[in-house]
Formats: C-alpha cells, structure tokens, sequence
C-alpha cells in the first residue's frame, strides 16, 4: 500500500507531494515502480489525496507501472497518514496475507530493501521495519512553554545514539496484526494521539516489531533540500546503469 493523501507542506507551495515530478517523472509513479520491482508484489493500493483520486488515475494511466502481475488500484485518501492507511486497508482483498506500507515520498527505495522486509515477514516476524543508524547525536528538549515560543528549548536527555535507528518504509506485516493495530488506535488518532508510522501502533499492541537494514536512497523526499538529493541519485543511477 501506498499512502500518497498527504500535501507536502514541508516541501513548500505547489501540487500535493505525490504528484510532484522528480526528472519528469511523478513521485508517486517512482514510489509504485519501487514497489512492483519486488517479485513479492501483486498489488498496490495507492492512497490518493480525498479530492485527487481521478488526477492520481489519470496519473498512474499516464505511465509505465509494471509488467501484468501487478495489479494497481486507487482509494481516497484522509487528513492524517495513519487514517490514510486505514481507509487503503479497508480495500485490500480478503486473501492478502502480507502488508507493505511504504510511503509515496520515498520514491527511491531499491528493491533489495523492500525484499529484505518481505523476507523478514514471510520468515514469521509479524512487524518489519527497515531501518539505519544515526549520524546525529539526538537530544531530548522539554514541552516549550506556550506562553514564551520563541524562548531556546531546554535539553532533557540524550538518548544512547547506538541505540537508536531511524526508520524508513516500506514496513512490513503480517495482516492480521495490521489491521489489529489500525482497528484499536483509530479513537486514539482522531483525539489527535495518532501514530507516525504503522510499526508505532504495533509496538503499542505489545506485538514485537524487528528491524532490517535500511538504505540511504530510501530517505524521505519531505524538505526542498531532498528534491537536490532526489535527482542526484537518480542522475547517478542513470550513468551507472540506464536505470
Ligand atoms: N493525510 C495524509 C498524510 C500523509 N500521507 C502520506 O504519508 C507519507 C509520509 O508522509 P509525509 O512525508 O509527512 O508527507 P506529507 O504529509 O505530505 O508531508 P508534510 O507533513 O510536509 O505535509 C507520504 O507519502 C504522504 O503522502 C497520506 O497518505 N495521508
Ligand atoms: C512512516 C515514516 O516514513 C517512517 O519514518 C515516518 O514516520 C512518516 O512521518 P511523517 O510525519 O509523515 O513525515
């Protein structure tokens, strides 16, 4: 599944973030090529924007997705990713057992990553993330004061970095977990204490989440500064490989 609902505020002005192109080519195509260069793969679930479902169709008949193995529906979408990805849940056929979530705005990730969560998953793991190490260390700051914004934040904490990962999609599970998850915290995400990720819901279920590499070109495409990054990487893959 493919949440692609969100508007890309961080980005700054313009179309919503799944449809921007990155070298000519829309982000969100990218994220469904990623996606079906995984044998793994039969269907994508592509998570529209509520009011951009015909453009995301019109999209999608517009380019070259994949070979006829895979088949690629469209369902509208909602104002937080978590309830995207509910509303993308509730259009999965009965008979799928496996669930990648992965995030329209990481449209470079190699194929290696989304087959080492599969893998994870079909060895028995109920909840996968791929996931890399810190090249910050991270700090703790208190709540800031309401009353005083522009006062420094306090530092409360600084976690143990080799104990931390950053974590990426596409997160993989086992379905029934998934919909478990989804189905236990959507009151909780409506009253504003939603999850930012799908494993996050898991982990708040009590079932084990475990982590697989990550890659550096699975970053997310959320800042100006990450277009730059986007297009060197696919400039470099073309003069690697024609990709
Ligand atoms: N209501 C939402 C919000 C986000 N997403 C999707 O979740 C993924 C990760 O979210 P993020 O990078 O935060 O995207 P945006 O929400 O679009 O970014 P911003 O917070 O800057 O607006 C993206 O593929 C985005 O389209 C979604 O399907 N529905
Ligand atoms: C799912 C995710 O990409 C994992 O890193 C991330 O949590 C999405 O967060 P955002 O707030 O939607 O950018």
């Amino acid at each position: 599944m493919i949440p692609a609902a969100g508007r890309g505020v961080r980005l700054g002005p313009g179309a919503p973030k799944a449809l921007r192109a990155l070298s000519g080519t829309p982000m969100l195509v990218r994220a469904v090529r990623a996606m079906t260069a995984s044998r793994a793969v039969s269907l994508v679930v592509v998570v529209a924007p509520p009011d951009g479902e015909a453009e995301v169709r019109s999209l999608l008949d517009d380019f070259p997705l994949a070979g006829d193995r895979t088949e690629v529906v469209v369902v509208p979408g909602g104002a937080t990713r978590q309830e995207s990805v509910s509303l993308g849940l509730k259009a999965l056929p009965d008979d799928v057992g496996t669930v990648l979530v992965h995030d329209a705005a990481r449209p470079l990730v190699p194929v290696d990553t989304v087959d080492s969560v599969v893998a994870a998953v079909r060895a028995g793991h109920p909840a996968v993330v791929p996931a890399l190490p810190l090249a910050d260390t991270v700090k703790q700051v208190a709540p800031r004061d309401a009353a005083d914004a522009t006062a420094p934040e306090t530092v409360t904490g600084t976690p143990e970095r080799a104990l931390l990962r950053a974590v990426q999609t596409p997160q993989g599970f086992d379905r029934r977990t998934l919909d478990a998850a989804h189905a236990t915290f959507e009151t909780a995400a409506r009253e504003g204490d939603g999850a930012t990720d799908d494993a996050g819901m898991v982990e708040r279920l009590g079932v084990p989440v475990v982590v697989v590499p990550g890659h550096e070109e699975a970053f997310k495409v959320t800042r100006p500064l990450d277009l730059v990054l986007a297009e060197a990487v696919i400039a470099r893959r073309r003069a690697n490989d024609g990709f």
